[in-house]
């Protein structure tokens, strides 16, 4: 239901200063309403005409459908149902105490004693300040005033309450307060009007916003609607919500997940991608979108296996050629890497180990062990670099056979001995056909996983 509209509004103050032009809006009943705009756009010149105060130059104003006149008891009806909080609580608060400030408005609408009372102490209850209902009123902080202000306008039990500014002046504490107090008489059912410049308060808090700019409305909608329009705002000569300003920040950078427009903290930390985020270096040509391959993790670096291989995504490249990745785990398990001495070569023993090992990359290091390879038709996946490639391939979950003689057999076992300590990565090594090195396997290694042969 409309419980105010205006048509055609335009008011020009005495000076010539055209103060509101072409204003036609419409509030719904019991919505809290933000009017936002800079100084001097003409919200305190509405205002003062939504509630009578000031009689418009053209146009008309409705409530409830009925357009405003502007004879004393029509006004005085206007006044009972559409109350109004200045900025400055000094404009509006006069009285030599408290109660009788509050009492000003009640008095004026004709109540009788015992009901100016009643309603009087119950504004005060609520506003929290009954305790100072003898103190006069300039003795009070500007917060209290501001309350005091506040109650004069409850105490005639209004079903508008408009509030030029209401946080103007008031520490964060104190505006916190009163914000509190505005939402409870909303709750009951009072449609609230606000002003204000604080763009952040408008877009948490109302549920219809307003945009005025020099004399007019320029936009209207909810507060996501209105504040998304960059352009809009600019033209009103306002900034973004900081909270969406950040969001979409996060959203450009590709961080967000879904579609939001967070209005509070912990819904804009909820917009962030449950994903894990690292800065890395890229190689030129590199775009976003790209998938990157980062190699394998383990110890600290590996969250849910012991070795995790890592892919990827690029999300955003920074101008210093840093980019935001999103990690992609893959647990991986590490192979092993198994030495055949071919001092000691059997075929049929190699065939029994390629099988039950279930070796799937050979290589064979020194000219014996390659001939002997050849000879017997064993095929080699390597025959150079054996030692790195086999590392590399039992890092891919592979088992590996080396085939290889004598030195060249305690030679590969330390190096690849002294990379399982030096990188932490333990995969299964030793030396097949050798007892001794199947020992130390078993002394350095804590839970060796040892193939099946
Ligand atoms: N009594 C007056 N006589 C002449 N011009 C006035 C008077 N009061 C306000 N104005 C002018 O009317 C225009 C609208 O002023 P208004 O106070 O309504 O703006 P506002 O949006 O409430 O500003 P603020 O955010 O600073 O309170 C401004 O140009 C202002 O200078």
């Amino acid at each position: 239901m409309i419980i105010l509209e205006t048509r055609n509004l335009k008011y020009t103050y005495p000076d010539g200063t055209v103060a509101i032009q072409d204003l036609n809006i419409e509030i719904m009943k019991g919505k809290k309403i933000a009017f936002v705009g800079q100084n001097g756009s003409g919200k305190s010149t509405l205002f003062l005409l939504l509630n009578g105060t000031l009689k418009p130059s053209q146009g008309e104003i409705l409530f409830r459908g009925v357009p405003f006149k502007y004879d004393s008891k029509s006004l005085r009806e206007i006044r009972k149902s559409i109350g109004i909080v200045f900025q400055n609580s000094d404009d509006q608060i006069f009285a030599p105490t408290v109660f009788q400030d509050v009492a000003f408005g009640p008095s004026n609408l004709g109540y009788s004693k015992e009901k100016i009372n009643t309603c009087v102490q119950l504004a005060l209850e609520q506003v929290g300040l009954s305790r100072f209902k003898d103190k006069p009123p300039h003795h009070l902080s500007g917060g209290q005033k501001k309350r005091v202000a506040i109650a004069g306008v409850m105490a005639m039990e209004p079903e508008v309450i408009i509030l030029d500014e209401p946080l103007s002046n008031l520490d964060p504490v104190s505006a916190d307060e009163i914000m509190d107090l505005i939402n409870e008489f909303n709750h009951f059912g009072s449609t609230i009007i606000i002003s204000t410049h604080d763009v952040d308060l408008a877009y948490r808090w109302a549920d219809y916003v307003f945009l005025m700019s020099n004399s007019r409305i320029i936009g209207q909608g909810t507060p996501v609607e209105v504040f998304k329009d960059s352009e809009l705002l600019k033209k009103a000569g306002l900034k973004q919500p900081t909270t969406l300003e950040i969001y979409h920040e996060i959203e450009r950078r590709g961080l967000a997940y879904g579609r939001h427009s967070p209005k509070t903290i912990p819904e804009l930390v909820n917009t962030l991608k449950p994903l894990e985020l690292m800065w890395v270096e890229v190689p030129p040509g590199v775009k976003e979108g790209d998938n990157l391959n980062l190699g394998v993790m383990y110890g600290e670096y590996a969250t849910q296996s012991p070795y995790e291989a890592i892919n990827a995504t690029v999300l955003h490249i920074h101008s210093d050629g840093r980019a935001v990745v999103e990690l992609k785990r893959k647990g991986i398990k590490a192979g092993g890497i198994l030495l055949y001495d071919t001092e000691n070569y059997s075929l049929p023993e190699i065939k029994q180990i390629l099988k039950k090992g279930e070796i799937t990359f050979v290589g064979a290091m020194g000219k014996k062990s390659k001939i002997l390879a050849e000879q017997d038709g064993i095929q080699l996946d390597v025959t150079s670099g054996v030692i790195d490639k086999s590392i590399l391939m039992a890092l891919c979950g592979k088992r590996c056979l080396i085939l290889t003689a004598g030195g060249m057999v305690d030679h590969a076992l330390k190096r690849i001995k002294e990379y399982v300590e030096k990188s932490g990565i333990e995969f299964t090594v030793g030396v097949v056909n050798r007892e001794e090195d199947c020992q130390w396997l078993k002394e350095s290694r804590s839970s060796p996983e040892t193939l099946k042969i």
